[in-house]
């Protein structure tokens, strides 16, 4: 599959955060092509689905900003995803590993809502598998799962055989 348009503003840092890894920075992306992410991170879902879900959820931290451009956009709620300490009033709260380590995620109680989770990147699948998880354990329902960076090589993931649509596939 052609690389999409948008690939060419991710900077690839080797080494970052820790040897060996190598970091696809969405900062040049963010800073120059905003609009045609969150277009491009809509298009991935068609109208009847949009029109389905009620909330855009997403990661702490860099995911909160492609789960609020899409909320505005299509008028729908955010819900935080957020890293251990920082959310009042915690329903449940979940430890998962990561690319470069590992860590925990917290939410405040569910009302039933379909939301769709959204991340800047996928490697692992870790964070993305426990936030659909906990997602689940505090009350909403997981309608769909995105990113804009899929590292393909370094997952397989599917949560209850739901892929994680992506803007971005890098294949090393
Ligand atoms: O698929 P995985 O192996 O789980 O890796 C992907 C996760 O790693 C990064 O988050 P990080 O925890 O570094 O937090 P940040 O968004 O605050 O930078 C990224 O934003 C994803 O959430
Ligand atoms: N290689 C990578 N680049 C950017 N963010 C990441 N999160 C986990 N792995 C990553």
């Amino acid at each position: 599959m052609a690389l999409h348009p948008l690939a060419q503003y991710l900077d690839q840092v080797p080494d970052f955060p820790k040897p060996g890894i190598l970091f696809s920075d969405i900062s040049p992306l963010l800073k120059s092509h905003f609009n045609e992410t969150i277009d491009a991170l809509s298009e991935l879902f068609s109208e009847e689905e949009w029109a389905s879900i009620d909330c855009l959820a997403g990661i702490e931290s860099r995911g909160f900003i492609f789960a609020a451009g899409l909320a505005y956009k299509h008028n729908k709620g955010f819900i935080k995803v957020r890293k251990p300490g920082k959310l009042p009033n915690v329903c449940a709260s979940i430890a998962y590993g990561l690319e470069y380590g590992s860590d925990a995620l917290e939410m405040q109680k569910g009302d039933g809502s379909r939301v769709v989770l959204l991340d800047d990147l996928i490697a692992t699948g870790g964070s993305m598998g426990a936030a659909a998880e906990l997602c689940e354990k505090v009350g909403y329902e997981v309608a769909g799962m995105a990113c804009v960076v899929d590292l393909v090589a370094l997952n397989q993931f599917r949560y209850k055989d739901m892929p994680v649509r992506s803007v971005i596939q890098l294949e090393d």
